[in-house]
């Protein structure tokens, strides 16, 4: 799915207004009843009230029309109208009429009278300010907002928390509404992806109001969503006369005394992910572990206890390396040497992502397109300190096209960078922050790497598939405390049922 702008998100709007030939009213109409059915099947109405805070543009008009449907349908409501213009939307001032028809109290805060009294059990609702949030908030609309913020009530906010534009950097940091639950429509916004502003965004919910696809389908944007669909758009199915040399020969390389376990992960997570024949190359010491936890991999070896000579054997596909290397001065050397020789495609995590960092020289050695897959620590190793996220992302661009490489951005909405391209992962849960799952990452995208993906895809099929197995593993009944690195290797299955033709029902 394509990340759009605020100004592409007005154009999409008129769009499927044009194209279905109804009224901006009609799909205001549509927009705040998928919030209201939303609201009906998650939250509970009984001895509550629901305090709508509506702005005076469409934004407001929404809140209207949900607080409108409440009463319809007999619920405690109050409408608070922050009136922070004096020029009210055509559709608001429409909206307010019916409400106003149903004999429905309206309390109006204005510069001067601004108060609001809200009770314990008070439900927010944020329709303050949408996608038309244009510039800094002033004024008694930024009290309100902070007398909502010190409440601690929880707050459902209605397309944007208000204070926070779609895709620009947050200035007034604190005029902001903090949200648990953002009703987001149709599209997710670059701003509600950002680490920086969950707290602002907090659960984040895509409410499908049926803007037209024609649209999106050609209008340009670098930065998408990686959900099921975008996934299907490349997904590789498997042909009866395949066999194992189609999917080519993965060798992983990593381990080290103490660490053979972050090898034997990423050895399983490949074949997991269908790498044709997998190899491991690792220290001496973990062989008879290896050839036992995996017997469908190969292994060869290398010095007694750390990596030092990179003297395989095997003509690999695909090499992915570094999980539990450590950085000694042997290995260091030893990786120096592999690099000068080596032109297979790489995916490097780990203790060879800080050995890049120390070294940032052997950068210039690395084929093309290599993927490094570091989370934030580790990034911020290998790119340099960054104050907020837009700064992140502009080293992330650079670093790449410099390096013509991939960075995978390991952890909630993993950000795969690839040049001016942005991928977010819409996959995952906080169950995988734990040691180990981050291997298992590594493992999946070297996989499927070796088959015919490029390295783009791979890494994008890796980020979803992997969060994906996760996902699954707490439909079955995992806990997000409980879940290991092994439950989601055991679960890949169930996140490629969703593009293979043929699986397995566990
Ligand atoms: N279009 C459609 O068909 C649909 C739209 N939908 C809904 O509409 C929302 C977008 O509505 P919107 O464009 O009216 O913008 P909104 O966020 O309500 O605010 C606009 C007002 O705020 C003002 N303003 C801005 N910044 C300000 C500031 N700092 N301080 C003070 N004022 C400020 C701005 O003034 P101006 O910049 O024009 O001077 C203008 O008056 C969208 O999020 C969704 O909820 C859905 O119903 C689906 C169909
Ligand atoms: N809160 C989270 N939500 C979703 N995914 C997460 C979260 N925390 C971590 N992850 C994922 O778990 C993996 C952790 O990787 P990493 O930190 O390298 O772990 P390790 O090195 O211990 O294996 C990454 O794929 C990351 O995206
Ligand atoms: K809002």
């Amino acid at each position: 799915m394509k990340i759009f702008n605020t100004s592409q998100i007005q154009k999409w709007d008129a769009y499927t207004i044009k194209a279905e030939q109804i009224t901006s009213l009609d799909l205001m109409e549509r927009a705040a009843t998928a919030c209201f059915d939303w609201l009906t099947e998650h939250v509970t109405f009984h001895n509550r009230r629901i305090c709508f805070f509506c702005g005076v543009g469409n934004n407001g008009g929404d809140g209207l029309v949900m607080a409108r449907k409440c009463l319809e349908k007999g619920y405690a409501v109050s409408v608070y109208i922050v009136h922070f213009s004096s020029s009210q939307s055509e559709d608001f001032k429409k909206n307010l009429q019916r409400l106003i028809d149903l004999k429905a109290t309206i309390n109006h805060l204005v510069e001067d009278n601004s108060s609001f009294n809200l009770k314990e059990s008070d439900l927010i609702i944020d329709a303050i300010f949408g996608t038309g949030m244009s510039r800094d908030i002033s004024g008694f609309t930024s009290e309100i907002i902070q007398l909502i913020n010190q409440t601690g009530k929880e707050v459902i906010a209605i397309d944007m928390p208000s204070g926070l534009s779609t895709s620009s950097l947050l200035k007034n940091d604190g005029m902001v509404i903090k949200a648990s639950t953002t009703l987001t429509f149709q599209c997710p916004k670059l701003n509600l992806l950002l680490p920086d502003y969950f707290k602002y965004y907090g659960e984040v919910v895509l409410i499908n109001i049926g803007l037209s696809e024609s649209f999106s389908s050609v209008e340009p944007s670098s930065m998408f969503y990686v959900d099921a669909n975008f996934i299907k758009s490349f997904f590789i199915k498997r042909k009866k006369f395949d066999h194992k040399g189609t999917f080519g020969h993965s060798l992983l390389i990593g381990g080290s005394f103490g660490k053979i376990g972050a090898i034997v992960l990423a050895t399983k997570a490949a074949i997991g992910a269908g790498s044709g024949l997998t190899t491991a190359f690792i220290p001496k010491c973990g062989y008879d572990i290896l050839q036992t936890s995996v017997p469908e991999a190969m292994v060869e070896i290398d010095n007694d206890l750390e990596l030092a000579y990179f003297n395989y054997k095997v003509n690999p596909t695909v090499i992915g390396l570094g999980m539990g290397m450590g950085t000694s001065e042997k290995t260091i050397e030893g990786f120096y040497r592999f690099l000068k020789h080596n032109s297979t495609p790489l995916v490097i995590d780990a203790d060879a992502i800080n050995i890049l960092s120390k070294k940032p020289s052997f950068l210039e050695l690395l084929p093309p397109e290599t993927i490094l897959t570091p989370h934030p620590k580790e990034l911020e190793r290998l790119i340099g300190k960054w104050s907020n996220d837009y700064e992140k992302i502009d080293l992330m661009t650079d670093f790449t096209e410099k390096h013509n490489c991939i960075l995978v951005n390991k952890g909630a909405n993993t950000l795969v960078v690839y040049k001016k391209e942005k991928y977010f992962n819409s996959t995952g849960n906080p169950g995988l922050a734990k040691g180990g799952s981050g291997d298992v990452l590594t493992g999946m995208i070297t996989g499927l790497l070796a088959q015919k993906y490029t390295a783009l895809q791979a890494s994008i099929l890796g980020i979803y598939l992997h969060g994906k197995a996760a996902d699954c593993a707490l439909e079955k009944g995992i806990s997000e405390e409980s879940l290991t690195a092994s439950d989601v290797i055991q679960h890949i299955d169930n996140a490629f049922a969703f593009f293979s033709s043929k699986t397995i029902k566990k």
